[in-house]
């Protein structure tokens, strides 16, 4: 039986204790590093930038998964490359060229994932899905930790699901916002193979074990 993945999203680090989460996170059994950089234009919200996630990549032993909130990220692949991310993922209602960034990711050297706000309908990526290693979920409106699971994911991911499965590719479902046992069940029945969480694991006073017991979802 396949095991759903974990991301935890290091937004919801202690950044006074970057080093402690890191190694947290390196020790668990989660697969990536979640890594959130908001611009505030994009969303109403700034987090950080290239070097916090220099910092984050230079002790993580997990690939890093960057989920680029921003306007223009066709601007910044190289850097996002440079600070040694895995996964770089952009939004598609930033991209009216988006065919064009995806490939700017893959010559890089990344892997290219493309994310959808809660809103817009997963249609929009039937085209270029071919093109994709990843598929981001937003089942939050992108922009802070902490908020409230938005039940319309859950059709979207089944939706996507069918579509992955009857072209028969191997791009990957991610889900991101709101998730804890709860909301992470419903989402690994639906077909997601990856699961951000920020709030729910570092909140939890053990986040390895935390991380662990979603696994088993
Ligand atoms: O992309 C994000 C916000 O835009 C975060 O990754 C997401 O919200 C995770 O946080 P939480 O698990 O606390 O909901």
């Amino acid at each position: 039986m396949k095991m759903i993945e974990i991301a935890p999203s290091m937004l919801s680090a202690d950044f006074g204790n970057l080093d402690r989460d890191v190694e947290m996170v390196n020790r668990s059994e989660a697969s990536w590093m979640h890594l959130d950089v908001m611009d505030g234009v994009f969303v109403p919200n700034i987090s950080y930038g290239f070097p916090v996630i220099k910092a984050i990549g230079r002790n993580a032993r997990k690939p890093l998964d960057a989920h680029l909130m921003i306007v223009n990220p066709q601007n910044y692949v190289n850097q996002v490359r440079d600070c040694g991310v895995d996964l770089m993922t952009v939004h598609q209602e930033a991209c009216p060229h988006l065919h064009r960034v995806v490939q700017q990711i893959k010559d890089a050297g990344m892997k290219a994932g493309v994310a959808l706000n809660p809103a817009t309908p997963t249609m929009m990526l039937d085209d270029i899905l071919p093109e994709l290693d990843l598929v981001l979920i937003m089942s939050v409106n992108p922009g802070f930790g902490g908020q409230k699971f938005i039940d319309l994911a859950l059709p979207k991911v089944r939706r996507m699901r069918g579509l992955i499965d009857s072209l028969e590719l191997a791009t990957r479902i991610e889900v991101d916002g709101g998730v804890n046992m709860q909301t992470g069940k419903l989402l690994a029945d639906a077909g997601a193979d990856i699961l951000v969480a920020g709030s729910f694991v570092f909140g939890a006073d053990d986040p390895e074990a935390t991380i662990a017991s979603l696994r088993q979802l």
